[in-house]
């Protein structure tokens, strides 16, 4: 998979790993800034992730802040894509067996290197279940396209 990952300031320590990590579990990883510890706006950045998945570009991102709650509202504004902020193994799993997830938030602030690790690892591998999920996802597309034709109706 193509997958890339952004982070603010509070994230960039993490983030060189985290592509390595990437790399390692054989997927392709696109590193989309920040490019060092100099305070920035994580809406920059997951904005830019978050509209190449949308876009079909890539096929997810992953995405570092402080708590990784900015990033993961963000990101869910963008059609296609389903942001799930992560915090143990089982959230990593559940997000890709119910939700298949295609955006990763993770906190920078209250996660270690090994737990980023093993969840990275759970959530590249972890299959979407479908079945009764996918209905439930394909009334998230429905909202979608509804938020939209009522945005172009203004
Ligand atoms: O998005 C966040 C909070 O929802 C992140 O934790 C940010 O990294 C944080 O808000 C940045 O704060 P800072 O005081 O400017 O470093």
């Amino acid at each position: 998979m193509k997958i890339a990952v952004a982070s603010d300031h509070r994230g960039f320590a993490i983030k060189s790993k985290i592509l390595q990590m990437i790399s390692e579990a054989g997927h392709e990883a696109i590193d989309l800034g920040t490019d060092s510890i100099e305070s920035v706006d994580y809406p920059d950045f997951a904005g830019q992730v978050a509209k190449s998945v949308s876009h079909g570009e890539i096929d997810r991102g992953i995405l570092i802040c402080g708590s990784g709650l900015g990033m993961c509202i963000v990101a869910n504004k963008f059609p296609n894509v389903r942001a799930t902020q992560c915090h143990d193994d089982l959230s990593a799993e559940m997000s890709r067996l119910h939700n298949d997830s295609n955006v990763l938030c993770l906190s920078a602030d209250m996660l270690g290197d090994k737990l980023i690790n093993r969840m990275i690892n759970i959530w590249l591998k972890t299959e979407f279940e479908g079945g009764r999920h996918a209905r439930r996802l394909e009334k998230i597309a429905e909202i979608e396209r509804e938020v939209a034709a009522e945005e172009d109706r203004d």
